[in-house]
């Protein structure tokens, strides 16, 4: 079954005295291959932890996280590394991701040449057809990354988690903070890679709007709990190219 399975997953961490602190309780769901859904709730409810558990930084304290029908439980770090072709994630502070001093490119070909097989022309082409479905201008590809605004970082972060084509990919307040035009070229190369390659996305948003105008279902979190499921009817793929 081509899907993640979040069951009855509870996460503790140490606090400052150094006894545990339940940072998720219970949580459990379903994120189905070609389906997009988000995490929502108020700040310190628990979304980035469950980030962290879907890619293998954290682990959880009871329950389990199935990636297509894999325990990834008993994983070691190599296999997580194996599986980074086949779920990504681009956290907020998008410069982490980044090398300041490599060109966008380089950038770009850099993750090309950890995480998948492709020969140096198959790379190159890999990044020029990314950048032409996603409207990115191929004149960005020779700016050092220092040189690169807010909301152009962010863009070539996520570019280059789509670059390894990513079944599922996790996006942490991958818009907050930018303004309204950088938010919208965000989410039309996040519409233009779906239609395309069906990637399956997480968004962490505070933004509801941006949460049900790509989603299928959004979660709500408050104190480590699920406690609200809302549906959203909307189609991404029935959405006119712009
Ligand atoms: N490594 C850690 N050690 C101790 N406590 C942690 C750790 N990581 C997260 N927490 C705690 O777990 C809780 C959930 O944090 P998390 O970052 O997942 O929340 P969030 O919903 O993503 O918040 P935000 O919207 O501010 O990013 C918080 O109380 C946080 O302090």
């Amino acid at each position: 079954m081509e899907q993640i399975a979040v069951t009855h997953v509870s996460k503790d961490f140490p606090d400052a005295s150094g006894k545990p602190f339940r940072a998720l309780r219970d949580i459990s769901f379903v994120w189905t291959k070609g389906e997009n859904i988000s995490l929502m709730g108020e700040s310190g409810s628990g979304k980035s932890t469950i980030a962290r558990l879907l890619i293998g930084l954290e682990r959880p304290t009871q329950g389990k996280i199935l990636i297509d029908g894999e325990d990834t439980g008993k994983w070691t770090y190599n296999q997580w590394r194996r599986h980074r072709t086949k779920i990504q994630a681009v956290f907020q502070d998008a410069t982490g991701s980044l090398n300041r001093q490599f060109s966008v490119a380089r950038n770009l070909e850099e993750a090309l040449r950890n995480l998948t097989k492709l020969a140096s022309q198959e790379r190159k082409a890999r990044i020029l057809e990314l950048m032409d479905l996603t409207a990115t201008s191929r004149k960005l590809l020779d700016t050092p990354a220092r040189n690169l605004s807010g909301g152009e970082q962010r863009r070539v972060a996520l570019l280059r988690a789509l670059a390894v084509r990513p079944d599922y990919l996790i996006l942490d307040e991958l818009t907050s903070g930018l303004d309204l035009i950088s938010q919208k070229a965000i989410r039309e190369v996040l519409e233009a890679y779906h239609r395309e390659y069906r990637c399956s996305y997480l968004l962490i948003t505070h933004d509801m709007k941006f949460a049900y105008s790509l989603s299928q279902r959004i979660y709500e979190l408050e104190h480590g709990q699920i406690i609200r499921i809302g549906q959203s009817n909307i189609d991404i793929n029935s959405k006119e190219r712009t």
